[in-house]
């Protein structure tokens, strides 16, 4: 570390200048084992992990120095960098021994989750693509069992005891830099006192939505598979809902559809009839972004991305994407299938690269979401628009004659509750869950019965089969041994509304908000790219406040785009609607 005879604005000037070629190392020794599980890789990059450890540990000190001083006057953008410098998260962690032991935990344990496969006699699936095709497609209640307990078998369970030693070294690194715990440390990202207050009102906000569209699925999937395999309780088999985590329920669209006779918006057949490719679906998306106002893809995106799985080796196929750190070097890595949840995603992803793109230009510790729920929320916002049935007719891939008629509307409504609103109580409960272990309050002996608690009583879902002690089945879900933060999601499902909103609203959209298409529209995308181009420069909600005019998470947008469908749901269901806290003791069988 040099000594601290730099100016400030010289050590940061310098930080510029260093960390994002460190950041790149890491960035590709990262991507060559994501794109190419090996022992080999998984050496080098953990190899990697710890020469940057040691950069920021060198960093954070300096920055510590300057912001202690209490003789140097810093200009509050200073301070802003400097506090961002010091903020190194779990490489605080000087003992090497323990640094390298939790790195090689968390590669591990991503390892594991990426080759499970379940095998039944001797053909075996693995996630991506045949677990997740079977539960997208199969109805049949036998086979949707053994994946789902299978697959747990293969990936939680497997990870239970390394997950609780993760535990363990991640509070430890990050009580040195005065966390109480990983959670703490993750809620902090938000800077806001009152957060998880702020998120649990959220939640009781949408929850009785939830409760209607719940009641409507279950009574739609008991004509479908039969009573006798639901609990009087009144949850819902998880194994039943077309995901392997019940997280969404899209896919079961096509049995949940209240007018048969007209559209659903499930675009998949027509995807597949006009001969749709990965690469294509990319394409349709940069078409999207381009007409805002967006930049298009980089000729490296095209040349380095990972748009397919590849057939030779293993991945990591859950879909991310890549800020490089050098030149124009932007990625995404995904085992992309032709389907309408994966041109989603796409959309989803491209927001992420779009997000890199709009801030590149602020200082590299400004290179970031104004907070990770922000991220997730600018290729969703878009994506709310592209499945529009203006727009899906725009792109030929609809052809109802009168989409304004009310059966078709309801149809429209109920297959975006399946994917928006049925993951908000999911969105919820990750971290409830999380933020709960990392303070020690659920121990590693009750990890399940925790996860359970919270799945039977906020999701209204219950296990097709019996769970035990042994069982860890948070841990087959990508972000828990993934070690990536979950709440960003909900508060993304949220926000999302809100600047789909804001930009329907500045682009003088008059229809119903569910019909809002801002497609081509320069006004709507110079709204969205001026907030976006700040990253994480200004507090998040100066960033809310620049494109909605508020500075609160406002579930609102969310009930408002919702209301046409609360109203059918409200009449359908009656008095027929929750569920008991608990799940039942032992699950009936199919
Ligand atoms: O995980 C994802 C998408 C992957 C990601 O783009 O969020 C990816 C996850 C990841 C994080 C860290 C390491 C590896 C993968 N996040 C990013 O690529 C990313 C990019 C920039 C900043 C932060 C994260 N979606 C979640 C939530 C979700 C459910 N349904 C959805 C529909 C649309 C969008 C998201 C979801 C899920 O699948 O459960
Ligand atoms: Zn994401």
């Amino acid at each position: 570390c040099d000594s601290a005879q730099e100016t400030p604005a010289e050590f940061l000037a310098r930080f510029q200048r260093e960390a994002r070629p460190m950041h790149n190392k890491v960035a590709e020794a990262n991507w060559a084992l994501q794109t190419n599980i090996t022992v080999e890789n998984e050496e080098v990059f953990v190899k990697a992990r710890l020469e940057y450890a040691k950069f920021s540990q060198m960093q954070e000190r300096q920055a510590l120095l300057y912001l202690q001083n209490t003789t140097i006057n810093l200009t509050p953008d200073e301070r802003r960098q400097l506090t961002k410098i010091a903020d190194i998260g779990t490489s605080a962690q000087t003992d090497v021994v323990k640094l390298e032991r939790f790195a090689k935990i968390k590669t591990n344990m991503d390892s594991i989750y990426s080759k499970a496969e379940v095998c039944v006699e001797e053909n075996c699936l693995q996630l991506e693509p045949g677990l997740t095709e079977l539960f997208r497609t199969s109805r049949d209640c036998e086979r949707l069992s053994t994946a789902w307990q299978g697959w747990r078998d293969q990936s939680g369970r497997k990870i239970k005891d390394l997950y609780a030693e993760y535990v363990q070294l991640g509070n430890e690194a990050i009580q040195i830099l005065g966390y109480k715990d990983m959670g703490e440390y993750w809620k902090s990202a938000y800077d806001t006192p009152t957060f998880e207050k702020d998120v649990a009102k959220l939640f009781e906000q949408i929850l009785p939505l939830y409760k209607q569209l719940h009641a409507y699925v279950r009574r739609r999937l008991k004509a479908v598979y039969g009573a006798h395999i639901f609990p009087s309780s009144g949850h819902i088999p998880a194994h039943i809902l077309g995901n392997m985590w019940s997280q969404s329920w899209n896919n079961v669209g096509n049995l949940i559809k209240p007018f048969k006779s007209k559209q659903s918006v499930d675009v998949t057949d027509e995807m597949k009839a006009q001969g749709y490719t990965p690469k294509s679906m990319f394409e349709t998306a940069e078409a999207f972004f381009y007409s805002l106002g967006f930049a298009n893809m980089t000729k490296t995106f095209w040349k380095k991305s990972m748009l397919e799985k590849p057939t030779d080796r293993n991945v990591v196929c859950h879909a991310s994407a890549w800020d490089m750190e050098k030149e124009d070097d932007f990625r995404i890595k995904m085992c992309t299938r032709v389907n309408h949840e994966d041109l989603m995603t796409v959309h989803h992803e491209m927001g992420h690269v779009q997000y890199y793109m709009e801030y590149k230009d602020q200082p590299t510790v400004y290179q970031g979401g104004a907070n990770p729920g922000f991220h997730e929320a600018v290729g969703d916002t878009i994506a709310l628009s592209v499945q529009t049935p203006e727009h899906l007719k725009t792109l030929d891939l609809m052809h109802a004659e009168n989409i304004y008629d009310e059966e078709t509307d309801i149809n429209y409504l109920m297959q975006m509750a399946l994917d928006k609103l049925a993951f908000l109580p999911f969105g919820y409960l990750i971290d409830q869950w999380r933020w709960s272990v990392f303070r020690g309050t659920t121990k590693p002996e009750s990890y399940n019965e925790a996860w359970w608690d919270l799945r039977c009583r906020l999701q209204g879902i219950s296990p097709p089969v019996k769970r035990g002690p042994e069982d860890f089945d948070p841990g087959a879900k990508f972000h828990v041994p993934g070690d990536t933060p979950y709440i960003r999601y909900f508060v993304s499902f949220v926000i999302q509304f809100q600047f789909y909103k804001a930009a329907c609203d500045a682009a003088g959209n008059t229809r119903p908000l569910h019909h809002c298409d801002f497609y081509n529209n320069p006004t709507a995308g110079h709204k969205l790219r001026s907030m976006l181009q700040l990253g994480s420069s200004k507090p998040w909600p100066d960033a809310l406040e620049q494109i909605t005019g508020q500075r609160q998470m406002d579930a609102q947008p969310l009930m408002e785009y919702f209301q046409p469908l609360l109203q059918f749901l409200e009449k359908e269901n009656g008095n027929d609607y929750g569920w008991t806290e608990n799940c039942p003791e032992n699950p009936p069988p199919c």
